[in-house]
């Protein structure tokens, strides 16, 4: 059974990776994930300056997943292009630099920096990063999506990609995609960003669960399962000659199936990580192994994207 994928111009052994912002923001869990059987690692999303982040509780699971509004805690933009100047690359481990500028120059600035280095990281911009205060994440203002990646193409001039927020609605998919296509650098989109401004309540204590934004926060795990395939098939199909990376709700084998049969060329792993660690990338691959077997298929290929209609 071969779980390998080849894209951006390398192999990786596997498949699997985490979800940027889990069990990556400090050296020594970028380590285990490298350690681990992570086919991947990408880094918790950086601003140029570290940042402490919300007030805790800001983190919740809950039996359907997770809530969270963590306000992009991360050590800066130095400490992650440090640790991509003595990644092990030779691992055949790519190493993805996921940024989350506050601005639009910031990101510029930070895509400018990585050029300047050389280095065989990969960018994934999180367009879920705030945008002008009062208008709607980045993401989810096609007309500054728009200018942001022209931006981002005189910035950096290698192959990146970006982290989408969730779409919904059929003309979001068609009025992001054209965007998208206009970019042939841009080579992935990561699909999807946990699904904004959820509430979870405790009937116990009658309360939000955690203490930013009166208790909103992006939920992870089991309930965005669905809409994840779906981001996944739509951009899969709207998106020709570009990859999607599946992210949502993969807490088996089996969702990680559903990802790659609805297009996902790899798969992240989120809230599953955050509470088993990296032993997860080992169970959820022998776990996809032994379905593929079950089925008859021998590599991803067989199956990527194949998923039927009726
Ligand atoms: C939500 C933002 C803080 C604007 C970006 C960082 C981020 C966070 C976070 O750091 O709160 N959590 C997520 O689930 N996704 C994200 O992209």
């Amino acid at each position: 059974i071969d779980l390998s994928v080849t894209w951006l111009g390398q192999t990786m052994p596997g498949c699997l990776y985490n979800a940027s912002g889990v069990w990556c923001r400090e050296e020594d869990e970028l380590e285990a994930l490298h350690a681990s059987a992570a086919a991947a690692v990408i880094t918790k999303s950086a601003t140029l300056k570290p940042r402490d982040g919300n007030p805790e509780p800001r983190y919740c699971r809950t039996p359907l997943g997770s809530i969270n509004s963590m306000g992009l805690p991360n050590r800066g933009f130095d400490y992650y292009l440090d640790y991509a100047r003595r990644y092990r690359y030779g691992s055949g481990k790519p190493l993805f630099l996921s940024l989350s500028g506050l601005s639009l120059d910031d990101n510029c600035a930070m895509l400018r920096r990585l050029a300047e280095e050389g280095l065989p990281a990969v960018p994934e911009v999180n367009l879920s990063c705030p945008n002008v205060p009062g208008k709607p994440q980045l993401g989810y203002d096609f007309a500054a999506t728009a200018e942001a990646l022209e931006a981002f193409d005189a910035a950096y001039s290698g192959l990146y990609g970006v982290k989408l927020p969730p779409y919904f609605d059929p003309a979001h998919f068609a009025a992001m995609a054209e965007i998208l296509n206009r970019h042939p650098r841009l080579a992935f989109v990561t699909c999807i960003n946990s699904i904004g401004n959820g509430l979870v309540v405790d009937i116990d204590s009658e309360a939000v669960v955690i203490k930013p934004k009166d208790g909103l926060g992006g939920l992870g795990g089991d309930y965005v399962l669905p809409t994840a395939l779906a981001n996944v098939r739509e951009f899969f199909r709207l998106l020709p000659g570009k990859d999607v990376v599946g992210c949502g709700g993969v807490k088996s084998g089996r969702e990680a199936f559903m990802h790659i049969l609805a297009g996902a060329r790899a798969v992240q792993v989120g809230t599953c990580l955050y509470h088993e660690g990296p032993g997860a990338f080992s169970r959820i691959a022998g776990e996809l192994a032994m379905l593929m077997r079950v089925k008859g298929y021998r590599s991803l290929d067989a199956f990527r994207g194949r998923l039927r209609t009726l």
